[in-house]
């Protein structure tokens, strides 16, 4: 059963990051280019990808802040949005939503639109076309979190993942490793 409420984050507000505000080991993970799923398949016995909402939707289902990013040269009156989880051994350890506007899934891309439990990132990284606009590291809601402007054969993608609290990106208990918000507060 999915933690509807860990979906909400991932439309609350994105603060972007410097490095300054994180530890070293954190942002290696925030500013990760490679498949974050390999990168998380590392640390446990199965990574599953569950899929929490899929489908076409209109811009109202977007933030302001999402439809700003990702609206391509068309004027998309309907976008793909993909909700999951990446649950390791059980366990969600990411929260991702992927924006997609109808006319980046023209050609190939329309493959997109069948991926089912497959990881979107098994697509991106086989492809010869990707590329990224911007990889910001961020805290959503007090957890450590990225946002990627992604392209294929020049076609937009938003991408988000927040980090939850049980992936190996926090170090248990490790002073530093949660945002400020979730510092423990000093006696
Ligand atoms: C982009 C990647 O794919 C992961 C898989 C996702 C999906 O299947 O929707 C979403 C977020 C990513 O963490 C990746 O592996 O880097």
């Amino acid at each position: 059963m999915h933690d509807v409420s860990v979906q909400r984050l991932l439309t609350h507000q994105f603060r972007a990051l410097n490095e300054a505000e994180c530890a070293p080991d954190i942002y290696s993970w925030l500013v990760d280019e490679t498949s974050m799923t390999a990168r998380l398949a590392a640390y446990c016995q199965k990574l599953e990808v569950s899929i929490v909402k899929e489908g076409f939707f209109s811009e109202h289902s977007l933030t302001t802040e999402e439809h700003g990013l990702v609206v391509g040269h068309a004027k998309d009156a309907r976008f793909w949005l993909r909700e999951v989880q990446l649950v390791a051994d059980g366990e969600p350890w990411l929260a991702g939503r992927t924006v997609i506007p109808e006319s980046s899934l023209q050609g190939p891309e329309a493959s997109l639109m069948a991926l089912g439990t497959r990881p979107l990132g098994h697509y991106l990284f086989q492809s010869s076309s990707l590329c990224r606009d911007f990889l910001t590291p961020g805290i959503m809601s007090g957890l450590w979190a990225r946002r990627s402007l992604l392209r294929l054969a020049g076609k937009p993608l938003l991408l988000t993942e927040i980090f939850l609290p049980a992936s190996p990106l926090y170090p248990p208990l490790a002073k530093g490793s949660l945002p400020c918000t979730l510092q423990p507060l000093q006696k």
